[in-house]
């Protein structure tokens, strides 16, 4: 494959293949190998991943990855407020495709808690996320070709706290209105502050989108991705 044109900043790092299963393998390899070295140093690690359609491959790779689960607390980056049966909810995804094999023995932390809202069950949510120590370990995020990265959507009416660089609050309600279903989402820093973050990526359209997100990387709340865009920044794209 010829490697698409992209001028990423310096200190950020690019992982581009041309086959979107090893780029998925490649990206499981390094999680699993960073989660293993924090295991080695600490009581136990955290791992974030995102929702939507891009990492199936990846959460399939990961869950066959040999390292000690039980102290591995994992949970999404964000939820649509769905039950877990409904074919929108990315907890299902992630009970079916990554809480699977060696992985099935991670300690999953759920941000679908009883509310008729996510607003109703936020609270839940912070008690389910409180043992959480940060910051972070890893954090793998994805992207929408308008920029929004886990719930952090552009006419989220809740964005300017949750991508607020000081926002205090660990997780937010989401209400855009330009999705079918109010999301529950983790905020700014904590996602920005892992010791190891991945932006995975599938296509043209989302290499073209990051392009555009570079070019003014200040301005988070037309694209909240740029938030995210910092040097450390491993980018798993495969076409
Ligand atoms: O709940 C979600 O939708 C995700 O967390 C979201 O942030 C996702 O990462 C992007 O929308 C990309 O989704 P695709 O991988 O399906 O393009």
């Amino acid at each position: 494959m010829k490697t698409p044109e992209i001028d990423l900043p310096e200190g950020f790092h690019a992982h581009f293949g041309d086959d979107p299963e090893q780029v998925a393998l490649d990206l499981a390899k390094a999680v699993a190998g960073f989660l293993r070295e924090r295991l080695a140093e600490a009581p136990r690690a955290s791992l974030v991943v995102s929702g939507g359609s891009t990492p199936l491959p990846f959460f399939r790779a990961l869950s066959r990855a040999d390292l000690d689960w039980r102290r591995v607390d994992l949970l999404l980056a964000d939820e649509r407020w769905v039950p877990e049966d409904d074919p929108a909810s990315n907890t299902r995804l992630v009970r079916e495709n990554l809480l699977q094999g060696h992985a099935s023995d991670a300690h999953f932390l759920s941000l679908k808690q009883p509310g008729a809202t996510p607003l109703e069950g936020l609270e839940a949510v912070k008690e389910e996320l409180s043992c959480l120590t940060l910051p972070l370990d890893v954090v793998i995020l994805g992207m929408g070709n308008d920029g929004h990265t886990a719930s952090l959507f552009p006419d989220a009416p809740e964005l300017p706290r949750a991508m607020d660089p000081d926002c205090p609050d660990l997780v937010a309600a989401a209400t855009p209105p330009s999705q079918p279903h109010q999301r529950i989402s983790l905020t700014r820093p904590p996602l920005r502050d892992a010791r190891f973050t991945a932006l995975h990526l599938k296509g043209g359209d989302k290499l073209e989108t990051l392009r555009r997100a570079l070019v003014t990387p200040d301005d988070v709340m037309s694209m909240p991705v740029r938030g995210f865009l910092k040097p450390g920044l491993n980018v798993f794209w495969s076409p």
